[in-house]
């Protein structure tokens, strides 16, 4: 069976701004992600994680290759991706029911079955009691829930985040790392977690991907067989230190490499 998501020779380079170089912010790159698999993308700052997510989200276009999902090429954005990036990006202007409704409402879906989705989500991202506050009047973390809960009711076929916990203090991002596992336990979706956090990257994980530093390619693919369901407890086993150890020397050269560049 063919996978679900297939990224062939996928690069990107960047035009040089007033004459300058071109940049190779990725390059060719092939990853092919099964249905309901869990990957996270591991790697040092610029290494083009953001730029090859963004081409999956049909955010922007390769420079060579393809990407298609469930076997149609990808060529601009579309509501079977679902995105979640690290800046809040709710609707100001909406309540957070209307936020999580908008996609629905978008595709015309009737309004009793809208709102029972909507619902269902709000009480899976644990936001009941706050469906009519709007963005502003929530912390960081209920915010990234809703924008968790928005994309999800759209059952997109792939769930894709960018740092999506990034701007969370630790805390908040332990019980938002534990909430997504869970939903995705429950519910099983293929996903695409960006992450810089090495122990998020495992902890999330059926699969993590490394990636070298600028211009980025694909370094390693480390199976994550960690049982489920996993609770944050588990970060404490000599299993998970192991992945962790493996992992923390990959990225590390990585990391040398991309602060010292230029
Ligand atoms: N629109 C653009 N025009 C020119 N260069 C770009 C553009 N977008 C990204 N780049 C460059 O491409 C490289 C990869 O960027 P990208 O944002 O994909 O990296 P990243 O791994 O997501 O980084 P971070 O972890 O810091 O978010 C960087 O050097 C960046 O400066």
């Amino acid at each position: 069976m063919s996978a679900e998501l297939v990224i062939s020779n996928v690069s990107r380079v960047f035009p040089g701004v007033n004459g300058g170089q071109p940049v190779t912010a990725l390059q060719p790159t092939d990853l092919e992600i099964p249905r309901n698999d869990f990957v996270t993308i591991l790697g040092p700052s610029g290494c083009g994680k953001s730029t090859l997510l963004r081409i999956v989200a049909g955010l922007d276009r390769p420079t060579t290759g393809s990407v298609t999902l469930a076997g149609q090429p990808v060529t601009g954005p579309g509501a079977d991706r679902g995105m979640v990036f690290q800046s809040y990006t709710l609707f100001p202007w909406l309540t957070i029911r209307d936020n999580v409704a908008f996609g629905l409402r978008e595709k015309g879906v009737p309004e009793r079955e809208k709102w029972e989705i909507v619902d269902s989500y709000i009480d899976k991202v644990g936001l009941r009691g706050f469906e009519n506050h709007w963005p502003k009047q929530l912390s960081g973390g209920m915010q990234q829930r809703t924008a968790i809960a928005r994309a999800l009711a759209n059952n997109p076929r792939i769930l894709l985040l960018d740092e999506p916990f990034g701007a969370l203090d630790n805390q908040t991002r332990g019980l938002m790392q534990e909430l997504l596992l869970g939903i995705w336990e429950r519910e099983v979706k293929t996903v695409i977690f960006v992450t810089h956090d090495i122990e998020e990257a495992v902890f999330m994980a059926s699969r993590v991907v490394t990636m070298t530093a600028r211009p980025g390619r694909i370094k390693s693919i480390t199976p994550v067989d960690l049982p489920h369901p996993r609770h944050y407890t588990v970060k404490s086993s000599p299993e998970f230190s192991a992945l962790r150890l493996k992992l923390t020397e990959e990225i590390r050269s990585e990391a040398i490499m991309a602060a010292t560049d230029g």
